[in-house]
């Protein structure tokens, strides 16, 4: 059975709850190791009124200061810990001790306030790897790479560079296997309507082109080939039924692109997998949940459990 190294998310939202609630699900498909101590752990079961499962493997030291669980709460303590779990769940991938890491969801602005530069568990990952992580969520029928994630909105258009677009298309490619041609969103309405609504479409017309022809000389394909990648669709359609028919893999230019229309789809059943690192990290596709966290609200818990499964059948 592959060992799972969890880091336990922002304590004050809605990870642990989903960790003790699923404890016997996760523990059937991996072997699990959460990474937080005896101490917090006591205290969210109490708060949260769910006796610790059996065999709830935890870390034997604290790994940061404890702190009174303030639910819904947006602050320094349980975003310090948060990091440091995290820390320690890639210590053990690192290490070899664990086959993956699964991250129960942390707080942007908690981690900020910790005095970490980081904004979230991938950008965290690419500095430690020295490596270009790229992120996708989704489920089967629909994954979409990030080609921008956390970065503000009017920073996203010069960001459009052929060099990086290219290289993010190949390791894409290469990291999640899509079976199929990939479609590729444009950045501007109507992908730019010849220039009338903007032109990256031409940046990146160039830059699916390289990739293209990269793959297919890889291939040294002689009959009329497959492209890896699509033309710049058109944003505003790309995603409805008659288009999605034809695709399992999108790359969006930017955040939103790309996750409002997934998590408008597949928000129950998504996950967030860090491609073309040397470790595999997986997610839940949702935040902290801070509105709902200690209420004793049903959670879906449909992404952490897929994205324990992901684990298992990535080889
Ligand atoms: N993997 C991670 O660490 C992620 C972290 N975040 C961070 O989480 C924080 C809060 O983000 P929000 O934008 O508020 O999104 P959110 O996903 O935490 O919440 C959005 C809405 O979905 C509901 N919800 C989320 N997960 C649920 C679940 N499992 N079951 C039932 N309802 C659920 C919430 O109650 C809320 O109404 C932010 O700092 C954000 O950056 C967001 C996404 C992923
Ligand atoms: N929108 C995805 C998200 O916020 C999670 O980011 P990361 O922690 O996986 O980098």
């Amino acid at each position: 059975m592959k060992k799972v190294a969890i880091s336990i998310g922002d304590l004050n939202g809605i990870g642990i709850q989903l960790a003790l609630e699923n404890h016997q699900t996760v523990s059937k498909i991996v072997e699990p190791l959460y990474c937080i101590d005896s101490k917090m752990l006591q205290q969210a079961s109490e708060k949260l009124n769910i006796p610790i499962p059996n065999n709830f493997q935890i870390l034997e030291e604290e790994t940061a200061p404890s702190f009174e669980i303030e639910p819904g709460m947006v602050c320094k303590e349980s975003g310090r810990y948060a990091y440091n779990s995290f820390i320690e769940a890639v210590e053990f991938a690192k290490e070899k001790k664990v086959d993956a890491v699964c991250t129960l969801p942390i707080h942007k602005k908690a981690w900020e306030l910790a005095g970490i530069d980081y904004k979230g568990h991938t950008d965290a990952l690419r500095d430690f790897f020295d490596a270009e992580a790229i992120m996708m969520l989704g489920c089967p029928r629909m994954y979409v790479a990030l080609f921008t994630e956390h970065i503000p909105l009017k920073e996203v258009a010069p960001s459009i560079d052929e060099k990086k677009l290219t290289r993010f298309l190949l390791d894409f490619h290469r990291t999640a296997k899509p079976a199929k041609t990939v479609a590729v969103l444009s950045l501007n309405p109507h992908a730019g309507d010849g220039g009338v609504l903007g032109n990256e479409e031409e940046i990146i017309q160039k830059a699916i082109d390289n990739a293209n022809t990269t793959l297919r000389q890889a291939q040294g394909t002689v009959a009329e080939p497959v492209e890896a990648f699509t033309s710049p669709l058109v944003p505003d359609v790309a995603f409805t039924p008659n288009i999605r028919k034809h695709y399992t893999h999108y790359v969006a230019m930017y955040h939103d692109q790309g996750l409002a229309p997934l998590k408008a789809l597949y928000f129950d059943e998504g996950i967030n997998v860090s491609l073309n690192l040397p470790i595999l990290r997986t997610s839940v596709d949702h935040g902290t949940a801070f509105d709902i966290a200690y209420k004793g609200v049903e959670l879906n818990s449909l992404s952490y459990v897929n994205a324990i499964k992901y684990i298992v059948s990535f080889s």
